[in-house]
This record gives structure tokens, sequence and C-alpha cells, in this order.
């Protein structure tokens, strides 16, 4: 899918600090809708502090952040509710229920967020984000039968089940093994195509960057320093650029 010319989120000037800590020191980022922008930056670098402040988590000090259209800083309550609707968030850890069935883990976005489902619409809803990610056969199983692939694979389906427009992965393919990891790159490239999701993709792996992003964003010294395709950031001499290169492959 090419991503259209319409731009959903908008990021200017954002600052974000905690004491002398100055993690976030002027980022601006402008995405399309149905792209795909991997955000890369070493530990630390404040990747997950601008996903928090994408989805109202957090307050920036300076700057401003526009999603959908949307001021985020000033959503309150009942329109809060509704803009986390759109905009899904994917933890790192897939934030599963361990008590609760896959089949419970799936509802509770839906039965918490809309209200006045019949249990017919829930059981659809629930059978189809299933397998949109080609696990239907785990429907009554509890979240510790799975491998991490698979519960990373539900914690995408939890998200997918509210139909967002905006997804957020942090960290998508931590702790995967490499075919796990190829496996859920490819799971998030069928999201975009086939619901036209715009993606921001938090990431320290680079075959993840590669494969899902149209444009990769380098978080450096609380900056996005470079903002392009993969290969064009890449080839920037920069030694902060390199270096984070090389070390993914020496390691
Ligand atoms: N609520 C908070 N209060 C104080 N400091 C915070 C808070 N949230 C984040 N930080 C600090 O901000 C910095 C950036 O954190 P963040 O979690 O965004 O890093 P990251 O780039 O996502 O790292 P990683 O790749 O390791 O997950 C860290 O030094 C962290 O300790």
């Amino acid at each position: 899918m090419t991503p259209s010319t319409e731009t959903v989120i908008a990021i200017k000037g954002l600052r974000k600090s905690f004491g002398d800590l100055h993690v976030l020191r002027g980022v601006d980022l402008e995405v399309s809708r149905g792209e795909n922008v991997a955000v890369l930056g070493r530990s630390g670098t404040g990747k997950s502090v601008l996903i928090k402040l994408m989805v109202g988590l957090l307050k920036p000090d300076a700057g401003s952040i526009l999603v959908l259209g949307q001021d985020v800083e000033t959503l309150r309550g009942k329109e809060l509710d509704l803009f986390r609707q759109k905009v899904g968030f994917s933890f790192q850890s897939s934030a599963l229920y361990d008590s609760m069935s896959i089949r419970e883990n799936l509802e509770f976005p839906l039965v918490r967020n809309i209200r006045n489902l019949s249990r017919g619409e829930i059981d659809k809803a629930v059978e189809e984000a299933l397998d949109d990610v080609g696990l239907s056969q785990t429907i009554n199983q509890m979240p510790s039968e799975l491998s991490g692939g698979q519960r990373k694979r539900i914690g995408i389906a939890r998200t997918l089940i509210l139909k967002p427009e905006i997804m957020l992965y942090d960290e998508p393919t931590a702790g995967l093994d490499p075919i796990t990891s190829i496996e859920i790159n490819n799971l998030i490239n069928e999201v975009r195509e086939r619901f036209g999701a715009t993606s921001i993709i938090i990431t320290h792996d680079l075959t993840c960057a590669k494969t899902t992003g149209d444009r990769v964003a380098m978080l450096l010294d609380g900056k996005f320093e470079r903002v392009g395709p993969f290969d064009e950031v890449f080839a920037d001499p920069d030694e902060r650029i390199q270096q984070f290169y090389n070390y993914k492959f020496v390691n």
C-alpha cells in the first residue's frame, strides 16, 4: 500500500524533561496515513516517553502533538477514551492477563470500550481478531500455554480488535528468535495492507526497522536527527549512526 499524503501524526518542537534529565529536546515528525515509521534509538533515548506523550499518558513540557487532527494534550475524559480506541498501543510485554483465557483477554478491550455489544458481536470480533493473527486455535488456551511469539501476536490481536487507525508498537520483536521476529515483522506489514493502519514501530532491531519501516527515524540526543528510508539513513557516515549499526551486528 502506498501511503497517502494526508498527515495523521504531526509532532513539532516536542520537549520533555524529568528534572535535569532532558530526554526529548525538540522532536519533529510527520507521518502520513498508511505509512509505517520505525523509530530507532539506543536504550534510554526516550522512545517509550515519545509513545506515552502521543497517547496522552505524559504531558509535554513544550511543543505540540497532533494525532488524527486532535491536539493530544487537550483531550480529557470521553474524548481521550475515544482517541485511545483510534490509536492502538501494543506494549513491549504483550501485557496479557495471565489469569484470563485468550478469549477473555481479547474480549476485555471490547467490553471496556464499546457498550451494548451483543454476545454474538463480541464472539465474532474475537474470532476475527484471532484469525487476523493466525491463532484461531488458541481461543480457549491460557497465555502461559503459548510461546513468546504467540503471546506477541495475541497482544497485537488485542490491539487490532478495536480497529485502530494508528498502531503504536513498542519493541514488537524483543526477546524473540530471528524466525519468529520475521513472522511478527510480516504481521506488522499485513496489518498495514489489510487495515490501512498507520504505524509507529519502536525497535532496537535493525531487521525489524528495515522490513517494516517505509522510513526510519533515528532518535539521537533528544531529536530525530535523521529520518528517511533505512538505506539512506544508514549510508550517513555520522559516527553515532554507524556505531548503532555496527553495534547491532557485533552482538
Ligand atoms: N516517568 C518518568 N520519570 C522519570 N524519568 C523517566 C520517566 N519515564 C522515563 N524516564 C527516563 O527517561 C529516559 C528515557 O526513557 P525511555 O523509557 O523513553 O527510553 P527508551 O528509549 O524507550 O529505552 P529502551 O530502549 O531501553 O526501552 C530514561 O532515562 C528514563 O529513566
